[in-house]
């Protein structure tokens, strides 16, 4: 394999001509200007294989149901086929030549916590999909609501790498006659959805969605007075023990649930009034499956600010959010022991009272339009 870094348009085309290597690759959907460079330099392939469906296929979508119909549709009429896998002569060449070592770093998934909890690799995410397969045919179903992690696939670090394609976990599982199937599928396609949403609104990464949203007062740079309530649930001590449970996981593992990134996401936001763009900048350094799309996708979602997003005044309770789906307090328990002693502390603003003041924030800007 060769490493190198810097521009990939200065890079490629020189290594491919190098070598006298054809180059070919599955697309990806963000700098999209420097991909159409190195192919006018190389005259390279590109396939698609990250997406279930291209962005750019039918008319833009903003509504999830009609999006998740079309694709359903598109793929029903043709379902993915994997490729024969191309005929490649290995080169005799010593790739040290070519690579440069600064490329590469020490990788991150060796550190002791991290390795127990994330294996990279094509191998791994095979096993884990398969394993996954097994556990519904067995009956074991999907639940994206149970905290334990194991009603889940576990695979949005593979996917975002690539390791594994949405079309071959559709084609697999679309052919197992096995309750959550198709629950399952259905987050696949909102995987999709945030894609083809980031594809045609390409500033959502940094920009609300909804224009209204502009005026709304949340904190950000600039104003410093909320960068220590910041850090506490950076860390994990916001005295609210779901969502220090969540924030100590995502540290510890570089993952938390889907669930728990909706609560979290929802104290900061509104409870705490700190814009949803700190967030989606700490998910984006600790989460192993940090994706240019689904991260600001789901933040807006979350702050009310996206297109098809939950209306902001409904805010989470993550207290109630705790009783309802962590009765047992295991999942905290796990990662905040304290939580159940005295030694913990107190909510560091009142539940009640930030969410009327976040009601009252969110009517001001209505009323302002
Ligand atoms: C604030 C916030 C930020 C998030 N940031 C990311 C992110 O950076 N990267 C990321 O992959 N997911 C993100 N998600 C979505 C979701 O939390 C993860 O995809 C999910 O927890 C992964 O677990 P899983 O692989 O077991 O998913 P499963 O439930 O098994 O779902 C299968 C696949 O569908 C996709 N998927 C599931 N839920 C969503 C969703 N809500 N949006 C988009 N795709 C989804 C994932 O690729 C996932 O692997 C975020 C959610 C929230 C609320």
């Amino acid at each position: 394999m060769i490493r190198a870094t810097g521009d990939p348009r200065e890079i490629v085309p020189r290594i491919a001509a190098e070598l006298g290597a054809e180059v070919t690759w599955n697309r990806r959907y963000h700098l999209t200007d420097v991909d159409a460079q190195v192919k006018e330099a190389t005259g390279a392939t590109s396939h698609p294989g990250f997406l279930l469906t291209e962005p750019w296929a039918g008319k833009p979508y903003k509504v999830f149901t009609p999006f998740s119909k079309a694709v359903q549709a598109a793929l029903s009429d043709a379902p993915p086929q994997p490729l024969p896998a191309p005929d490649i002569t290995p080169l005799d060449i010593d790739t040290a030549e070519f690579s440069d070592r600064a490329a590469e770093p020490e990788p991150f998934w060796a550190s002791d916590t991290l390795a127990t909890h994330c294996t990279p690799g094509e191998d791994a995410a095979l096993e884990r999909f398969h394993n996954f397969l097994e556990h519904l045919a067995d009956g074991g179903g999907y639940d994206n609501d149970d905290l334990s992690g194991h009603s889940t696939t576990g695979l949005s670090p593979h996917l975002r790498f690539g390791e594994i394609s949405p079309g071959y976990i559709w084609a697999e599982a679309s052919a197992l006659d096995a309750p959550g199937v198709w629950a399952m599928l259905r987050q696949v396609i909102w995987r999709d959805f945030a894609w083809h949403r980031y594809f045609h609104v390409p500033d959502m990464t940094t920009r609300n969605v909804r224009e209204q949203f502009d005026r709304f007062e949340w904190s950000w740079a600039g104003d410093t007075d909320h960068l220590a309530d910041l850090a506490l649930w950076q860390r994990g001590e916001t005295g609210v023990p779901l969502v220090d449970a969540g924030m100590r996981e995502l540290w510890a593992t570089g993952t938390m649930h889907n669930r728990v990134r909706m609560v979290a996401a929802s104290w900061l936001t509104k409870n705490l009034g700190i814009h949803w763009r700190h967030g989606e900048e700490w998910f984006w350094d600790t989460l192993v499956d940090a994706d240019v799309a689904s991260n600001p996708f789901n933040w807006q979602w979350v702050a009310g600010s996206g297109d098809d997003a939950a209306p902001y005044f409904r805010i989470f309770n993550p207290l109630l959010q705790q009783e309802k789906f962590d009765p047992g307090g295991s999942y905290v328990q796990r990662w905040v022991p304290e939580a159940f002693t005295p030694l913990y502390p107190e909510p560091m603003v009142d539940v009640k009272e930030s969410r009327k003041r976040a009601l009252e924030s969110y009517q001001e800007v209505r009323s302002s339009m």
